[in-house]
């Protein structure tokens, strides 16, 4: 990858050779991780070599009367000045310096110390820009120039203030096994950073839940990325999820999709296993009759903190787990607990992240006869 703080910054970090070897590294440090659990090899899905980030935050850095991109540096304290960044998109990466120029000429830079870039893969760009004092009038009339002029959407944030210039998601288009899925990503809430990956992370869930029936229930769900996929192949789904702008998301995404079958409920997993276990009552479960359900299956995308024991237990109850994971070590500690009662019949790992130690896994877990 042609890049000039390689190894420096924060977004990725040096490995001797190019990225089959880094790639290689990765998986050979997390076959060896799971060998306990899975002796069989772990697949393969690869990254996109560069441009392959749709989304990115800096820093705003203040030299003196200029201003910068900038990312903390990976071994120690201070930071890499960073005025191009061949892990963005093209489209990221074409605007960075139109826009920090555009900032810098029509005075917005006072007290501004950040920049999050989301994108889609036809080139609809939303921009957050971070403030350390709060926006007036004068500063949404010159953002909404510089929208104009570059072709993007800007949000302003300080201190509880957001300003959208445009508006606050872009539209995504993944292509998953030659069928094409739409989806709303919106600002500052979770999506998944590398589109490409992701499609073939969803393609494979598909897959690993393909010989089986019935109705899916989905822990973690975010604004859909897999439950509306998952819909075309179960009869029902139920899906989960604590973040607000997320459930939103997710419902705009199912209409986007014309999907009718899935039922979004904002809920935290532990609210929700309390509600299912009758421990306490909630009013956004009073619409779903569980028993209308027939859950077999479950599909769980946590955070990287991973699940605490009581999910893992929870989810021990259904025939097959698909589990998807952004940090293997979590992974190991909630395969200790699922792999009591379940078998891993497959493994994966997604590069989402190159250039980095961070690596997305999928399992394929079914109970033990
Ligand atoms: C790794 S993301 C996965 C989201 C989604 N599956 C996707 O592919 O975009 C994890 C999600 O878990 C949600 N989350 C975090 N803690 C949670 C909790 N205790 N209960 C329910 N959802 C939670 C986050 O808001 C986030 O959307």
């Amino acid at each position: 990858m042609n890049c000039k703080h390689f190894g420096e910054c924060g977004a990725c970090r040096v490995y001797e050779g190019g990225y089959e070897s880094q790639l290689k590294q990765k998986v050979d440090i997390n076959q060896e991780r799971f060998v306990n659990f899975f002796s069989n090899p772990i697949e393969v899905f690869e990254s996109p070599t560069q441009n392959y980030r749709s989304r990115s935050e800096f820093k705003i850095w203040h030299v003196g009367d200029e201003l910068h991109y900038a990312m903390n540096h990976i071994e120690h304290k201070g930071v890499v000045l960073i005025d191009e960044c061949p892990q963005v998109n093209t489209y990221i990466n074409e605007l960075m310096p139109k826009l920090i120029k555009a900032i810098d000429e029509k005075e917005l830079g006072f007290k501004l110390f950040g920049a999050d870039f989301l994108s889609s893969s036809n080139g609809e760009i939303v921009v957050s820009l971070l403030y350390h004092r709060q926006l007036d009038q004068a500063w949404q009339d010159t953002a909404a120039e510089i929208a104009k002029d570059l072709g993007i959407y800007i949000i302003g944030r300080a201190r509880k203030q957001k300003l959208v210039i445009g508006q606050d998601y872009i539209t995504e288009t993944l292509d998953i096994n030659g069928q094409n899925y739409i989806f709303n990503y919106i600002e500052n809430s979770f999506t998944q950073p590398n589109s490409r990956v992701n499609e073939k992370m969803i393609a494979w869930a598909m897959d690993a839940f393909s010989d089986h029936k019935g109705d899916l229930l989905e822990l973690y769900c975010g604004a859909g990325n897999f439950t509306i996929p998952f819909a075309k192949i179960f009869d029902k789904v139920l899906a989960t999820e604590i973040s607000k702008s997320s459930i939103n998301a997710a419902k705009a995404n199912m209409a986007l999709n014309s999907v009718e079958n899935i039922e979004f409920i904002r809920m935290s997993v532990e609210e929700f296993v309390d509600a299912l276990n009758g421990v306490r009552e909630f009013n956004r479960m009073q619409h779903i009759n569980i028993e209308d359900y027939n859950i077999n299956s479950i599909f769980v995308d946590p955070p990287r903190s991973g699940m605490d024991e009581f999910t893992c237990k929870f989810s021990s109850q259904f025939d097959n787990i698909v589990y998807i994971s952004c940090n293997p070590e979590t992974l190991a500690r909630d395969l200790d607990i699922l792999t009591q009662t379940h078998e891993i019949k497959s493994m994966a790992l997604f590069d989402q992240f190159p250039y980095t130690h961070h690596a997305e896994m999928g399992v394929k877990l079914v109970k033990k006869v």
